[in-house]
């Protein structure tokens, strides 16, 4: 069974490598790939502090003149550094295979338990790399892990009155986010992302993922705390 886990750059290296969280990450994994014979992971890493801090230093010397795809460019960077370290946590399970960097790629090798994924190109986030390994190897669903337990009915860091959902449909949930992709914004799961998963019919389940156990039972088909997409 093939499960492909989002792994948010916002828990990787939230200010800086949170090395306490990518420690108990590495116990579970390990723990659920002994426990479950025919699993098996592809982790697609996010930007986080890295993406945000280098973006944020080329708006500040370029200000209006800053182009999104250099923007682009930097996050993707930001993404690579951080799988690079997770690649380099699980070489042994991965058969030492490189960075994912094509989702699209027909040459992909995925000979181990792992697969490690980051940014591909400019115009989305790694969401959509997530996505687009999904439809790659036929799974029916992306657990997006990220900074926040459930998705709300608007970002909670600002709005006082979000409610936290179990679940939201496609529509619902694209209507909230918009169509509009801006580099480096913070969204649960985003809007090419969700264009291309609602079309392929795929379900994203969006989680805290500094939870481990709570990740654990969502692998393990059990109970959880989040919200489900589609
Ligand atoms: N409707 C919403 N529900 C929940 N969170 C929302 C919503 N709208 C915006 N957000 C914001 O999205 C953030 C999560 O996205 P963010 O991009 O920070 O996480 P990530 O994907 O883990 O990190 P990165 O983008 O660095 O990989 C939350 O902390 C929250 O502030
Ligand atoms: O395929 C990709 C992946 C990422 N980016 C850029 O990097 C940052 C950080 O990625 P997250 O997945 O949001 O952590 C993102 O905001 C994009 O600017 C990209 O262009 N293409």
């Amino acid at each position: 069974m093939l499960t492909i886990l989002s792994l948010g750059g916002s828990i990787i290296s939230p200010d800086s490598v949170d090395t306490e969280f990518l420690s108990s990450f590495e116990k579970m994994i390990r723990s659920y790939l002994a426990t479950h014979q025919d699993a098996r992971l592809i982790i697609v890493c996010g930007g986080g502090a890295p993406a945000r801090v280098y973006q944020q230093a080329y708006r500040t010397l370029k200000s209006e003149k800053a182009n999104h795809d250099q923007m682009d460019w930097i996050g993707v960077m930001a993404t690579r550094l951080n799988a690079q370290l997770v690649a380099a946590i699980f070489s042994d399970l991965s058969h030492d295979v490189p960075v994912v960097t094509d989702p699209a790629a027909d040459d992909i090798t995925f000979t181990g338990r792992i697969l490690v994924a980051a940014g591909w190109k400019p115009g989305f986030s790694s969401d959509t790399d997530a996505v687009y390994l999904a439809e790659k190897f036929g799974a029916d669903k992306v657990i997006n892990l990220s900074n926040i337990h459930h998705v709300y009915t608007a970002d909670p860091k600002t709005d006082p009155n979000a409610v936290p959902l179990d679940t939201i449909s496609w529509e619902d949930f694209r209507t909230m986010i918009g169509s509009t992709w801006t580099p480096g914004r913070n969204l649960p799961f985003d809007p090419i992302a969700s264009e291309r998963a609602s079309r392929l019919g795929l379900k994203v389940i969006c989680a805290d993922g500094r939870d481990t156990s709570n990740t654990l039972a969502i692998l393990e088909g059990k109970a959880f705390n989040g919200t489900t997409i589609g």
